[in-house]
């Protein structure tokens, strides 16, 4: 039995009390006789509810012979005694006729202060004599033979109706039942769902189990509750104007999608069981209805795709319920674990399984490992967000800088553009050629996007450190995170257009982006701009430029510093594009990238060196400094040389080739490269920290020397920049490289940085 809006369907049973009043009120309509005195007439009524109550289940139903309801059968019927719609007396309101085999009931239309009749399980052809009975609200007329409701449209009070279980065809003309709010039509033959423009306080409407192909209609109604299920609908149409739609049951039809629903927004309960739906994407058609609480999709084919229910839960946060079964705390972090992880997460899931595959296979040496335990393979890695021109950068940087450098080529499941080509840009491979790499484990880190999927393979890294070349690549955050986790300590420059403008014009220049995809780029970059501010020195240099030429010449400045060469552009502008986005405002975010990169220990730490340094000029003493000339660091050839006579500690340097900078060749730098004479053999700069190009100014002249030093201020931008990047430490008269301790992520590592491999170093024309 269902209850709607306080009424029990079908056929409650409140027959059986009439004997007891039978005599007092013969007939419904005989009621001026009753005592009018209203105390006794609750007391009355208060008795009848309680018998009632108890002689309920006690009555015995007996079917009328000839299936013609006679008087004697009305009497037992009848129930609820109460004040008659007039007013003007008591009479008996309910009768309750069900299971009676009745074929004819025409006697009722004599009882005309019915309001309530339940003629329910019976087998009535017609219902034609309830037509006479103006003050009924309630009519349940189901499971009988009825093929026509017309006789029902003059009851103007009408306010409940059951035709549930007959043999209608069609829907009647329901404008004359204005206060109608509750319609069932379930199990008839209707086609078309017709004749209810006029029910302005229709709330309950169900024509479950009938032929009906649309939903229509209905619009503009009042509709709380709409039951359509197991019907032929294939599409959800016109329930647009339906604002007050609260549950909606749409199950066993033919839907292939959700569409349909978005401006019903106080949907609450969807039961669409049984249908077609076979794609996630129609779940997020729901997402707008944040009022929806239970979800039935139960036999849709979507069921069988794997984890089927975390991914509803994680697009439908909302929800309570799912397959009437409740939704969990620990289903709702599964689901945002499984399908939205956070990065570090995600990296970290990545990085395992890649693992898990390389590991797999059988262990070789690589070029690319360490040289020895203390220096790191010179990988150089431009990271950022879609279309913010890395590429473009990485691939004219490994062109200038071709004795250098060499471009670690991706692998990509994405189709090649115009321009790009198979082999030079990226490795172009199908799905199942990407996939076997990860079953090789062969890749180092890969990463999704646009359904394309990215990876970079330690063969690609392998092919260029094998010719003694340093790798450079690009790639997306996520994909950094992984790499982050292998032995490679790549060095991270973080390039992007300094505003969104900008980045979104230079998508809009290269075309091919629609306007959805370009707001989704610039989401990502706002994120990066958040992930920089909260992960300060994550990324060991910010270049920041709408113009992809100024973002070069910053890049190639930078790069050129490592390296210990020079170009054409002041010092001055090589420290500002050394500091991360020192020099300008960063317009992606409130805070400016920058401010952030130095947080308030450094602060403090740089403010106790200055004052050591302030100290140290006026005659005071300055361990740190002391220590840190006295301390000649080793250069890379040293370090291989006593590696080669077993002074070193580690014999990779048997099995792979040392990787160094033959310190003479500096004299052959440009003449126009910053005091290239300055620097002694013991005072390159390094790859293998890039932090240190950013101090390769303060070595390059010669009026770094700290016994120039003669003012404050000159102190402390010096000293300023001998801090920015703690873990490398200059000495004022040249560049020395200062061990450093070892990095938590591997032994030994970071603490000799390395130059980049130059087996014949020319210098480049620049
Ligand atoms: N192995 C990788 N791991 C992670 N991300 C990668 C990898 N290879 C490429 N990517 C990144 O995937 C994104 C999409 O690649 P695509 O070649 O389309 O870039 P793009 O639009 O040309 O971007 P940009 O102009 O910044 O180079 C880029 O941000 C790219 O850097």
């Amino acid at each position: 039995m269902d209850e709607i809006d306080g009424y029990i369907t079908p056929g409650s049973s409140h027959g059986g009390n009439a004997e007891k009043f039978g005599n007092e009120v013969k007939e419904n309509g005989n009621n001026d006789t009753l005592n009018n005195n209203s105390d006794e007439y609750d007391d009355d009524i208060d008795e009848e509810e309680e018998i009632d109550e108890d002689e309920d289940d006690s009555d015995e139903v007996v079917a009328v012979q000839d299936g013609i309801l006679n008087d004697d059968f009305m009497e037992k019927a009848l129930n609820h005694l109460a004040t008659t719609a007039e007013g003007s007396g008591i009479a008996y309101l309910h009768a309750t006729l069900t299971a009676l085999n009745l074929v004819d009931i025409s006697i009722i239309s004599e009882y005309k202060h019915l309001q309530k009749i339940d003629v329910s399980f019976n087998k009535l052809l017609n219902v034609e004599c309830l037509s006479q009975l103006p003050h009924l609200i309630h009519i349940d007329v189901s499971h009988n033979e009825l093929t026509s409701i017309s006789q029902l449209q003059n009851i103007r009070h009408l306010q409940y109706l059951n035709a549930s279980y007959n043999n209608i065809s069609s829907m009647e003309d329901f404008s004359q039942n204005i206060l109608l709010n509750t319609l069932i039509m379930d199990y008839n033959q209707i086609n078309v769902i017709t004749g209810l423009e006029n029910n302005k306080r229709l709330k309950y409407f169900s024509a479950a189990h009938n032929c009906i192909e649309y939903i229509e209609g209905v619009d503009f109604l009042p509709i709380k509750t709409l039951i359509l299920n197991h019907n032929n609908i294939c599409q959800i149409t016109n329930l647009d104007t339906l604002s007050m739609l609260t549950s909606l049951n749409l199950s066993s039809n033919n839907l292939r999608s959700l569409k349909g629903l978005d401006h019903n927004e106080l949907l609450t309960i969807l039961e669409v069981d049984d249908n077609e739906i076979i794609d996630f994407s129609e779940i997020s058609r729901l997402k707008l209805l944040r009022n929806l609480r239970f979800l039935t999709l139960n036999r849709n084919p979507l069921l069988q795709l794997p984890d089927y229910r975390l991914a509803v839960i994680y697009r439908l946060p909302f929800l309570t319920e799912l397959d009437r079964s409740k939704v969990t705390i620990k289903e709702r972090v599964a689901a945002e674990n499984c399908l939205n992880p956070p990065i570090g997460v995600s990296s970290a899931r990545e990085h395992a399984m890649h693992t898990v595959y390389a590991v797999a296979q059988p262990q070789k040496l690589l070029h690319s490992t360490l040289v020895n335990s203390q220096t790191p393979y010179p990988m150089l890695v431009l990271v950022g967000p879609h279309a913010s021109g890395k590429h473009q950068l990485a691939m004219h940087l490994v062109e200038e800088l071709k004795d250098y450098f060499k471009f670690a080529l991706s692998h990509t499941t994405r189709k090649p553009r115009d321009d790009e080509t198979n082999g030079v840009d990226y490795h172009f491979v199908s799905l199942d050629e990407f996939e076997s790499l990860i079953k090789q484990g062969r890749l180092l880190q890969t990463y999704e996007e646009d359904d394309a999927l990215y990876g970079l393979t330690i063969d690609a890294v392998e092919d260029v450190a094998k010719d003694g070349f340093a790798c450079v690549a690009h790639m997306e955050l996520e994909g950094v995170l992984t790499l982050k986790k292998t032995h490679f300590e790549a060095r991270l420059l973080l390039t992007m257009p300094a505003s969104p403008f900008a980045h979104e014009k230079r998508m809009r220049d290269r075309g091919g982006y629609s306007d959805e995809s370009i707001d989704r780029v610039l989401k990502r970059a706002h994120s990066y701009a958040e992930y920089n501010r909260e992960h300060p020195g994550f990324f060991d240099l910010v270049i920041c430029d709408d113009e992809l030429a100024d973002a070069y010449r910053r890049l190639r400045r930078v790069v050129l510093d490592y390296l210990g060469i020079g170009g054409e552009e002041s010092p001055s502008e090589t420290v500002s594009a050394l500091q991360p986005g020192f020099d300008r405002e960063y317009t992606w975010g409130e805070t400016p990238m920058s401010r952030n990169s130095i947080g308030h220990l450094e602060r403090e730490s740089r403010q106790r060196r200055q004052d050591m340094a302030k100290e140290a000029v006026h005659g005071g003493k300055l361990p740190l400094y002391d220590r840190i000339a006295s301390e000649r660091a080793k250069t890379v050839p040293q370090l291989a040389t006593e590696q080669a006579s077993g002074l070193g500690g580690d014999d990779f340097g048997k099995e792979i080739r040392v990787y160094s900078a033959p310190v003479d060749n500096l004299d052959a730098l440009p003449p126009n490269s910053p005091d290239s004479s300055e620097l002694s053999s013991e005072g390159t700069s390094s790859f293998g920290d890039l932090s240190e190009a950013r101090q390769s100014d303060t070595s390059s002249r010669s009026d770094d020397n700290i016994d120039l030093i003669n003012n404050d201020e000159d102190i402390i931008e010096k000293v300023d920049r001998l801090d920015l990047y703690s873990g490398s430490h200059h000495t004022m008269s040249g560049t020395l490289p200062a061990p450093r301790p070892p990095s938590a992520g591997r032994p030994g590592s970071n603490t000799y940085p390395v130059l980049p491999p130059i087996s014949s170093p020319p210098v480049p024309s620049l």
